[in-house]
């Protein structure tokens, strides 16, 4: 993907978190259809040959595998959910060297709160069925939100190399103080900020926009009538609660182990820093 192509800074990657923004809030409104249909995450309840997860984890396991296949977990700005994937049948891209070798996957976490805390916000109670349709909008949903919080990576990186602050990092990464690192790089401002960003584009999406109440060529604005399809403010209270909290999470874990790696920018490392 050509998001490494140049230099990262920080500019440029909360142009992109802005970016998925939109792709999470049409996720959640995607998923919003269906039920919750809670079976889909129970373990074993759908019998699959030689599966023991839950449907939703056997529909992960094939989807990424198909998906590792074309390489997509080499690139650093994506993750897995599933263990054991076949290998690329591409040979390997060379991506330059942004962020220091590190194994840090926060999906196991993402799935576990998406389940019990976004699923039930998002979604009607019950069970409507379409088992199918529901678990492959939570895919799309949890690959959406693990490349949202794992951007925290490439976020952490900028920030670590930003001269102003770069020695105060240095000391409170060799005190091993997580929470020192977390103020640090928490920007109250931008936090405030993309809420309210978050809760006007989740009521301009989120509605049923009429054919009728005007068009482009009167210059008049359409307005949604009746239900929205998801409550405006769903998705910026996922972001305060969750989303942003587990990428700042991404970043502490990273920044803790950044200085292990000092100016690694070597071309053609794989994602693991292996050659
Ligand atoms: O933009 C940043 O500086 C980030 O670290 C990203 C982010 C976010 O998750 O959106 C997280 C922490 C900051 O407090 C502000 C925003």
């Amino acid at each position: 993907m050509n998001f490494f192509d140049s230099e990262l800074s920080l500019p440029k990657i909360r142009d992109e978190l802005v970016r998925l923004e939109d792709s999470i809030i049409f996720a959640m409104i995607e998923r919003a259809q269906f039920a919750q249909n809670t079976n889909i995450y129970k373990k074993g309840h759908f019998k699959v040959d030689g599966f023991n997860g839950s449907f939703l984890e056997y529909l992960l396991q094939e989807i990424e595998g198909v998906h590792a296949k074309v390489r997509r977990y080499t690139s650093p700005d994506e993750y897995p959910f599933s263990k054991n994937l076949p290998d690329p049948i591409l040979p390997p891209l060379q991506y330059p060297q942004v962020l220091a070798p590190n194994n840090i996957n926060y999906n196991e976490k993402l799935m576990h709160i998406y389940i019990n805390n976004i699923v039930p916000i998002i979604c009607k109670p019950g069970d409507d069925s379409n088992y199918g349709s529901a678990a492959t909008k939570d895919v799309e949903a949890l690959q959406i939100l693990s490349r949202r919080i794992h951007f925290g990576k490439f976020v952490a990186e900028a920030k670590f190399k930003d001269a102003k602050d770069h020695d105060q990092y240095v000391s409170l990464i060799k005190a091993r103080d997580r929470e020192g690192i977390m103020q640090l790089l928490t920007n109250h401002a931008v936090e405030e900020k993309l809420l309210r960003r978050l809760r006007r584009k989740a009521l301009v999406y989120g509605q049923e926009i009429d054919d009728d109440a005007g068009d482009a060529t009167s210059g008049q604005q359409t307005k949604g009538q009746g239900q929205p399809r998801i409550p405006h403010d769903v998705v910026a209270d996922m972001y305060e609660k969750y989303v942003i909290p587990l990428t700042k999470e991404v970043e502490v874990e990273y920044l803790l182990h950044r200085l292990d790696y000092g100016n690694f920018q070597t071309k053609g490392l794989t994602r693991n820093g292996t050659q």
